[in-house]
């Protein structure tokens, strides 16, 4: 019995971790998932005490009494020694996330292999957010919080044995920002899985390219000056290229981030897929005609005023490292054919992303809580800020 309510003590605590994110927790949570699926557990209790009954059964009915007494002796030595194997089992936790999942060793030992992960039912007939769009019509997830839950996809990771990359730049007096940067990724950036930071600077000496993380690297590159910021801003779409095809950037997944950004809040795997953008906090709301997009048709970048689903910040994208590749190289290509015609995009290299992921759809689309700033006026619709832009204190 005390191993029971053990059981129920620490499956109560220990599932709520397990909530999606932003979802709120009902004091019977915990109740239901322990009946619904720990099985295993009640199975055990269930057949020891049939076991018992019927051995109680036995002594008292075919034993003498000077029998009877040492077998109930034995009896009861049994089951005390029974029930604390099993609380010292149930106690053992080899890693934090077994404790908090109820992975624990008398599970273990009836399922050998299994990494058991418990969560709340999805509910088909109730969407996880009904003030925002998450699903485009081409199908991409529209990624905000409370539509996801991280333990599963992280779950689901893992099994990829993935590293990610985070590639950034700083040229010029931007070396100084990295400092911030790197610190708040190794706070919040991907958290538990393999990452390799790629830092791409002129001035490689100034720049203290530190993790404190053992199974993080981090590796600078260095790169020419370049005369003017357009320039620099369009040279990140070549030199990703270049190196992602030479395997300087070698790794499953590439996240591409401005440098002037700083994490503030957890950013996982959710934010992964073939080909993911960000949308921008100035434009998510508004109607297209809006949208800052290259309207010289002169331009590659060009875009009609009929056209375009939304408009998607440069600063902050991610994909596999092929999907990522591809979109280099392309706008790479259309910001060298400008140049030969004496033209540069409006918005330089975001002209060009915008124009690419018009005809190349990103599978997933990350809301503006993955690049907010602090000069836009936060709604409920923001619930958690994860990313900030704009952090310039040079
Ligand atoms: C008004 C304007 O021009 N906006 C551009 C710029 O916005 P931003 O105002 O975000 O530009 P920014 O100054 O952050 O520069 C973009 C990034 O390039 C790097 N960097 C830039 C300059 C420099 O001297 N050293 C250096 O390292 C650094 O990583 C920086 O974060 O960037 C966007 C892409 O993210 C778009 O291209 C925008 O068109
Ligand atoms: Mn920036």
């Amino acid at each position: 019995m005390r191993s029971f309510c053990t059981c129920i003590n620490d499956h109560f605590w220990r599932e709520m971790p397990q909530l999606q994110e932003g979802q709120q927790v009902s004091i019977f949570h915990g109740f239901t998932m322990f009946w619904d699926t720990d099985t295993y557990v009640m199975d055990i209790f269930i057949f020891r005490s049939i076991v018992a009954a019927a051995a109680i059964f036995y002594i008292y009915k075919y034993t003498e009494n000077s029998t009877r007494c040492y077998l109930s002796l034995l009896l009861f030595s049994l089951s005390l020694i029974v029930i604390f194997v099993d609380i010292y089992l149930y106690r053992q936790c080899d890693t934090e996330k077994d404790c908090h999942t109820g992975n624990t060793g008398m599970l273990k030992a009836f399922n050998p292999g299994s990494e058991r992960l418990i969560y709340e039912k999805p509910n088909i007939l109730q969407p996880p957010r009904t003030n925002v769009m998450i699903v485009t019509p081409w199908l991409a997830p529209v990624v905000w919080t409370g539509t996801f839950n991280r333990d599963i996809l992280n779950q689901q990771f893992k099994d990829k044995n993935s590293t990610i990359g985070l590639s950034v730049f700083a040229l010029g007096g931007y070396w100084k920002l990295l400092k911030a940067f790197l610190e708040t990724s190794d706070k919040f950036f991907m958290m538990g899985h393999k990452v390799i930071y790629y830092v791409y600077t002129d001035q490689p000496d100034k720049v203290e390219c530190t993790t404190i993380h053992n199974d993080r690297e981090c590796k600078v590159y260095k790169t020419s000056s370049y005369d003017s910021k357009a320039r620099v801003f369009m040279k990140r779409m070549e030199i990703l290229h270049l190196d992602i095809k030479s395997k300087k950037i070698d790794v499953q997944y590439l996240v591409c981030a401005d440098v002037d950004i700083v994490f503030h809040d957890q950013v996982g795997v959710e934010i992964l897929s073939d080909l993911v953008a960000t949308l921008h906090p100035g434009y998510y709301k508004t109607d297209r005609s809006y949208f800052t997009y290259e309207r010289r048709t002169s331009s590659q970048a060009y875009i009609p005023s009929n056209e375009g689903d939304f408009y998607y910040q440069a600063n902050f994208f991610a994909g596999k490292v092929q999907e990522i590749y591809q979109m280099t190289k392309s706008c790479d290509e259309a910001i060298k054919i400008d140049d030969s015609n004496g033209i540069i995009a409006v918005y330089h290299d975001e002209s060009h992303f915008n124009k690419y992921l018009l005809h190349h759809k990103p599978t997933k689309i990350l809301s503006p809580e993955y690049i907010w700033s602090w000069t836009i006026r936060r709604t409920s619709d923001i619930q958690t800020i994860r990313v900030i832009h704009g952090e310039k204190n040079i």
